[in-house]
């Protein structure tokens, strides 16, 4: 028989997967990234690579967005312009309804660190500090005090099951709990938006499938919207929508329709 602490949370992201597809077909909602016309070419020696050509979307809170296509077709050279680490040629992003595009770096800073959280494929962990003092440092930076920064890392570590691990150093971790940790500091200030390039494209596929889990719930559980770029066709098709960059352009599939 199935425990029913099981079931209660499968019902759970069962319910909040059918709000966040739901939240598509009701775009009353401001959305937590819109990305309007986004062109960006590349020039090498006289060669000129079109990368995006116009990619645009809405993404709402509380929607977990895969973005798929082959290598080269731009995945990440749009997650780093969503981010607001590269401007595009033409183009706007726009975060929970402000325009970044004319910003200079400092507001661009800002933006990053308030309303967004990073998960890379290498999570990129501070080495010489320990899991819980790697997600209390983004909140130290934001002012937060130590108690707070302390108690929030605790929480977020213990809900991606790394309570035991709270004073390992990365070395001491396991690949998967490293990279939950990046997932918990990525969500420590509690950002609108999470961008994640391949963010578990290092792991075995059973370790993979738990960090995915995670972050998934987490996504549906706290209402952040995430962008999540993947070649794994099995997790994409997990996610509450899909996004194909295909010739440029952002083309949404169906996560079913998927090969
Ligand atoms: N700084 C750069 N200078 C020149 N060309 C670049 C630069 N950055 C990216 N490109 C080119 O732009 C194209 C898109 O690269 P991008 O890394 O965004 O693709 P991707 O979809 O993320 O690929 P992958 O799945 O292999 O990571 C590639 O053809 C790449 O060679």
């Amino acid at each position: 028989m199935t425990d029913p602490r099981v079931s209660a949370i499968a019902e759970e992201l069962l319910t909040a997967r059918k709000h966040a597809r739901e939240a598509v077909t009701h775009p009353h909602q401001q959305p937590a990234l819109r990305l309007d016309g986004l062109v960006r070419a590349f020039h090498q020696g006289t060669r000129r690579i079109d990368v995006l050509k116009g990619a645009s979307v809405d993404i709402l809170p509380g929607q977990a967005v895969a973005l798929v296509g082959p290598s080269g077709a731009g995945k990440s050279t749009l997650l780093h312009i969503a981010g607001l680490l590269e401007t595009p040629d033409s183009g706007h992003v726009i975060v929970n309804g402000r325009d970044c595009s004319g910003m200079g770096d400092a507001d661009r800073t800002r933006v990053r660190r308030v309303e967004m959280g990073f998960v890379y494929q290498f999570h990129q962990l501070l080495p010489e500090f320990s899991a819980l003092e790697n997600v209390m440092i983004p909140q130290l930076i934001r002012g937060r005090s130590k108690s707070q920064a302390a108690e929030r890392a605790r929480e977020l570590l213990g809900t991606l099951g790394l309570a035991e691990r709270l004073e390992h150093r990365p070395a001491q971790l396991s690949g998967g709990e490293q990279q939950r940790t990046a997932i918990a500091r990525a969500l420590a200030n509690s950002p609108r938006l999470i961008l994640a390039d391949e963010p578990t494209g290092n792991l075995d596929p059973y370790t993979a499938e738990h960090v995915f889990e995670a972050l998934l719930h987490l996504i549906h559980t706290t209402g952040v919207a995430a962008l999540i770029a993947t070649h794994n066709m099995d997790l994409a098709r997990r996610m509450d929508r899909v996004l194909r960059l295909e010739g440029g352009a952002l083309v949404e599939v169906q996560p079913l329709g998927l090969t």
